[in-house]
C-alpha cells in the first residue's frame, strides 16, 4: 500500500507546486462536502426517532439539519471541482514540461532511436492527459477516506461488529488493483501495435504523404495494414478488459454479501428490541454509503494505480539506459537538476556521460592536429592500435569550448553504431578539418554523411574514437556549451508553423525579436522574396497547421531553414546538410557563391569551419576540401583537382554527373 502514499504524495506535490492556494481551498471544500454525507445519515436517525416519538420540534430541527447537509454535499463538491479542475490543468502542464525536458534533454536523440524509449514516451504522453483526473482522484480518495472513518465510527456506535463492514471492501480493492494491472500490462504489450496504428493513420491523413499514397494507389494496403495493427492491439486489450471486468465483479460480490449481513444484523436487533427505527434507517443509509464508498475507493485506486504506472514510466524515461549498439558510450541523458517524480534521488539529476565530464580527458595528447596542406587539408594520422589507451586520464576540470578555432576539428578513428542496431554505419573515420576551412562531404546515399554531421554537431556521440575541437574532446565538453557555437541546416529541417519572424529567429533565440537580426539572416539566405510574398511579412503566419497561415513550397521552407541556420553570426561550425536540395540549380549556385564569400570572412574572423553535404558536384568543387565517404569509410579526400587527378571514386562520380549534364 506504500505506492498509494507515494503516488498521492507525488500528485499533491505537483498540484501544490502548481497552485497551493487553490489546492487548499479545493481540499477544504471537498472535505466538508464528503463529511456531510454520513452526518446526514445520523441526522436521519434523529429525525426518525423524533418523528416516531411524536416530537415535532426536534424532528423539524433534524429535518432542517439533514437538508442543509445534503445541500452542502452537492454544493461544496461543485465549488471544489472548480478549484481542483484548474489545479489539475496546471499540474498537467508541469508534467508536460517534465516530459518535454526528458525527450529533449541532451543526448535524447540516441534514446528516441530506442523503440522501447519511444513506446514509453507515447504511453506517458497519453497518460499525462489524465493528470487532472489524477488530482481529482487523490482529493476524492482523501474525502472518501474521511467519510469511511466517520461512517465506521457511526456504525460502531450501533454494534461493534458493524465496524468490520468496511473491511469487506478490502478483497474488492485488491481484486480491482489486480484487474487494472492486467489492463496496464496489455497496454504495454500492445504498445508497438498501437504506435504502428497511429503512424499508419498519420500517414493516411497527412497532406505530405497523401499525394504519394494516392499516386501509388496504396490506400487499400495501408488501410489493411492499419486494420491488422489495430485488431492486434484491440483484441489483446479487449481480452484484458473482459478479464478485468470479471475480476471486478467478483470483488463487488464479496462486498454485497457483507452488506446484506449488516442490514440483517440490525433488523434482528430491532426485532429483539435492542435497536430503534432510527438505528435501522441509519444503518441502511450508512451501509449504502459504505458500498458506494468502497466502490469509489476501488475505482479511484485503479485510477491512482494508472497514475503510479505513469510515474514509473516517467522515472524510466529519466533512468540512465545502456546504449544499444555494440560499444556505444552514449548513455541516457536528461536535463540536470530535475527532480524524480517520486521524490527519490533522480537519475535525471545524475551527471550523464554526454553533458558531464567524460573520462576521455580534455586536450588531445595525440598531437594529431596537422597543419593545413596546400589544399587546406591533411589527413590525420590514424592512431596506432590501442590508441585509445594513449588518452589522458580523467579530466580534472570541465573542458571548455574555445572562443575561436585556431587549429580545427579532428576526427580520430571515429566509429558509430545507431542505438538499437548492431550495424556500424561509420568505421574508423580519421580526418582533419582545418580552422577557417570549408569542407564538402560527398558520397552515395546511405554512405554516412548525415550521421557524420550529427556527430560533429554533438547530437550523437561516437561509439568509438574521438572528435576533437582544437584538441578538446567533444565528449569532455558539456554539449550545451558546444551547441551555441554550432549553426546547422539539417537535411530533414524543421518546418516551424509559427510567425515568419519566429521561424527564422529560433536559430538564435536571444535575438528572436530582433527584426534587424532576423532580416540579416534572411538576406544572407536570399530569402527576402519569401518575406515579401507572405502577407504580414515577418509577422505573417506560416503553414496551415494551426491557423490561417501561408503555405510555402518545399524550396521556400528550406530557404527559411537556411536563414534560421544563419541566424547565429559567430558559430565555430556551420553545417549545411544538402541545403540546396530543394532549390533550383541557379538558386543553388548563387547561394553557394555568396555563401563561400561570407564563410571565408567568418573563417578569417573566428576560424569557423563550414561543412556542407551536397550531391551536386558543381557546388562541391568550390569547397577547400572534399571528403568522399563510401559505406561509412573515408574513401579519399583532397581538393577538386587533386581528387580528379587521383581518378578514384570522386572522379568517377564527378564524371557521371558531368556527362549527364553535357
Ligand atoms: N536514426 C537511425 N537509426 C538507425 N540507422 C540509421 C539512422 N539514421 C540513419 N541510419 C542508417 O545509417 C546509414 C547512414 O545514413 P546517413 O543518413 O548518414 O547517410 P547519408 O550519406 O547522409 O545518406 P543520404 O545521401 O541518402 O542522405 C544508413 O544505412 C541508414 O540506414
Amino acid at each position: 500500500m506504500k505506492w498509494i502514499a507515494t503516488t498521492a504524495g507525488f500528485v499533491l506535490r505537483i498540484a501544490a507546486g502548481a497552485d497551493r492556494a487553490r489546492l487548499v481551498k479545493a481540499i477544504a471544500l471537498m472535505g466538508a462536502g464528503y463529511l456531510a454525507t454520513p452526518l446526514a445519515a445520523a441526522g436521519l436517525r434523529e429525525f426518525t426517532d423524533a418523528a416516531v416519538a411524536g416530537r415535532a420540534g426536534p424532528a423539524a430541527l433534524a429535518a432542517g439539519a439533514v437538508a442543509v447537509l445534503l445541500i452542502m454535499e452537492l454544493m461544496l463538491g461543485h465549488f471544489a471541482h472548480l478549484y481542483y479542475f484548474e489545479v489539475g490543468e496546471l499540474a498537467e502542464s508541469t508534467l508536460n514540461e517534465e516530459l518535454i525536458a526528458q525527450v529533449n534533454g541532451p543526448g535524447s536523440l540516441e534514446r528516441l532511436d530506442d523503440p522501447a524509449f519511444a513506446d514509453t514516451v507515447n504511453l506517458v504522453r497519453e497518460d499525462l492527459g489524465r493528470t487532472r483526473t489524477a488530482v481529482e482522484s487523490v482529493l476524492q480518495l482523501g474525502g472518501l477516506g474521511l467519510q469511511l472513518v466517520v461512517t465506521t465510527v457511526l456504525l460502531a456506535t450501533l454494534d461493534p461488529l458493524l465496524a468490520l463492514l468496511p473491511l469487506a471492501a478490502v478483497p474488492s480493492v485488491l481484486i480491482g488493483r489486480r484487474a487494472q494491472g492486467l489492463v496496464e500490462r496489455a497496454k504495454e504489450e500492445t504498445a508497438e501495435h498501437t504506435r504502428r496504428t497511429r503512424h499508419l493513420l498519420r500517414l493516411a491523413t497527412d497532406p505530405a504523404s497523401i499525394k504519394e499514397i494516392r499516386l501509388f494507389q496504396a490506400e487499400r494496403p495501408l488501410l489493411d495494414e492499419h486494420d491488422r495493427s489495430w485488431r492486434a492491439a484491440s483484441t489483446a486489450l479487449r481480452r484484458a478488459q473482459l478479464r478485468a471486468a470479471a475480476l471486478n465483479a467478483l470483488g463487488q460480490l464479496a462486498f454485497a454479501v457483507a452488506y446484506g449481513g449488516a442490514v440483517t444484523l440490525l433488523l434482528w436487533q430491532a426485532v429483539a428490541g435492542r435497536a430503534g427505527a432510527g438505528d435501522v434507517i441509519m444503518v441502511i443509509a450508512l451501509a449504502v454509503q459504505v458500498s458506494a464508498q468502497v466502490a469509489g475507493v476501488a475505482t479511484l485506486l485503479t485510477t491512482l494505480h494508472g497514475t503510479a504506472r505513469t510515474l514509473d514510466r516517467l522515472t524510466a524515461l529519466a533512468a540512465p539506459r545502456p546504449a544499444a549498439g555494440t560499444t556505444s558510450s552514449a548513455g541516457a541523458v536528461a536535463p540536470a537538476g530535475t527532480v524524480s517524480p517520486v521524490g527519490t534521488p533522480s537519475p535525471i539529476g545524475t551527471p550523464s556521460p554526454i553533458d558531464g565530464v567524460s573520462s576521455a580527458g580534455t586536450v588531445s595528447a595525440t598531437g594529431a592536429m596537422s597543419t593545413p596542406g596546400p589544399a587546406g587539408a591533411t589527413a590525420t594520422p590514424a592512431l596506432p592500435p590501442g590508441g585509445a589507451a594513449a588518452r589522458p586520464g580523467p579530466a580534472a576540470a570541465r573542458a571548455r569550448v574555445p572562443d575561436r578555432l585556431r587549429e580545427g576539428i579532428v576526427l580520430e578513428n571515429v566509429g558509430f553504431t545507431y542505438p538499437g542496431t548492431d550495424r556500424p554505419v561509420l568505421h574508423d573515420v580519421s580526418l582533419t578539418i582545418p580552422a577557417g576551412g570549408s569542407v564538402a562531404l560527398v558520397g552515395e546515399n546511405g554512405a554516412g554523411k548525415s550521421t557524420l554531421v550529427k556527430l560533429l554537431c554533438g547530437l550523437y556521440r561516437p561509439t568509438s574514437g574521438r572528435v576533437l575541437v582544437d584538441g578538446v574532446d567533444l565528449a569532455a565538453v558539456p554539449v550545451t556549451d558546444w551547441w551555441p557555437r554550432v549553426a546547422a541546416l539539417f537535411q530533414d529541417f524543421a518546418r516551424f508553423e509559427l510567425l515568419l519572424r519566429e521561424n527564422v529567429g529560433t536559430g538564435d533565440l536571444p535575438r528572436l525579436a530582433d527584426d534587424a537580426a532576423v532580416r540579416g539572416a534572411i538576406g544572407r539566405a536570399e530569402a527576402d522574396p519569401i518575406v515579401a510574398a507572405v502577407p504580414g511579412g515577418l509577422a505573417g503566419f506560416l503553414g496551415h497547421g494551426y491557423g490561417p497561415g501561408t503555405e510555402l513550397s518545399g524550396g521556400q521552407w528550406q530557404r527559411l531553414g537556411l536563414a534560421r541556420a544563419l541566424m547565429r553570426e559567430d558559430p565555430l561550425l556551420l553545417v549545411l546538410d544538402e541545403p540546396a536540395a530543394a532549390l533550383d540549380a541557379a538558386g543553388e549556385h548563387a547561394l553557394f557563391e555568396r555563401y563561400a564569400a561570407s564563410s571565408g570572412a567568418a573563417g578569417r574572423r573566428s576560424g569557423a569551419i563550414t561543412l556542407f553535404v551536397s550531391h551536386r558536384f558543381s557546388t562541391v568543387k568550390m569547397a577547400g576540401k572534399i571528403v568522399v565517404l563510401d559505406r561509412g569509410r573515408v574513401a579519399e579526400h583532397g581538393d577538386h583537382p587533386t581528387l580528379l587527378a587521383a581518378a578514384g571514386l570522386y572522379a568517377e562520380l564527378y564524371g557521371l554527373q558531368a556527362r549527364a549534364y553535357r
